[in-house]
């Protein structure tokens, strides 16, 4: 089954797959506390303003240390607006409205999650015919095609890598580079699975 890209959030980790039909040569890499996906150096050029974004950055908020990702740039109003000192359900309301769903053929859902102080942690989405915000106490999916609400997942793993492989690994199909979070000691650890 195709699901498109998603992101899967539970109050321990998290992690986000880039699935690809039409944009396969891209990859993750690190940069500051971002991790950011763009093409490969093979990859044809394109003015699809969709298909490179910071898809997960960690920001300092009033209360700790928070995460947010997702499969384009709302992620980075969403983190503005978490350092910012929003409650997370706030922060990804507002942001994931603002930009709304991706005006290309299919309508593409914008999706996201955020991993917060205390083991919070939300995922949401907005569709063409919906928002849906919601706190999550399990491992729990949202893709932007076939499974656009969400739904509990299993994803049990040790830590970011192990995280980021079982995602990029799972049976969804394109599978073109994931990313893992994990809760550590004193903050997040991420890792990035490129497949290489
Ligand atoms: N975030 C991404 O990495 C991303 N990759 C592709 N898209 C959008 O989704 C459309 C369909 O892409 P695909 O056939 O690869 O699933 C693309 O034309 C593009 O508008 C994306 N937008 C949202 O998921």
């Amino acid at each position: 089954m195709y699901v498109g890209r998603f992101v899967v959030v539970g109050p321990e980790v998290g992690a986000y797959r880039v699935s690809s039909r039409s944009f396969p040569n891209r990859k993750l890499t690190a940069r500051d506390d971002a991790l950011t996906v763009g093409p490969t150096a093979d990859a044809s050029e394109t003015d699809n303003p969709y298909v490179s974004y910071n898809c997960l950055r960690i920001v300092e908020t009033p209360t700790g240390e928070t995460a947010a990702f997702g499969n384009g740039s709302h992620v980075d109003p969403i983190a503005e607006k978490l350092e910012l000192g929003y409650p997370a359900r706030d922060a990804l309301a507002e942001s994931l409205l603002a930009l709304d769903y991706e005006k290309d053929d299919y309508d593409t859902p914008r999706i996201a999650a955020t991993l917060g102080e205390n083991g919070e942690a939300l995922i949401g989405t907005v569709r063409k015919d919906a928002l849906l915000v919601e706190t999550v106490e399990e491992p729990t999916l949202v893709a932007t095609y076939e499974e656009d609400s969400p739904t509990a997942f299993e994803l049990e793993v040790d830590g970011a890598a192990e995280a980021a492989s079982e995602v990029y690994d799972h049976e969804f199909e394109h599978a073109v580079c994931a990313a893992g979070i994990a809760r550590t000691d004193g903050g997040f650890e991420t890792a990035i699975e490129n497949g290489d």
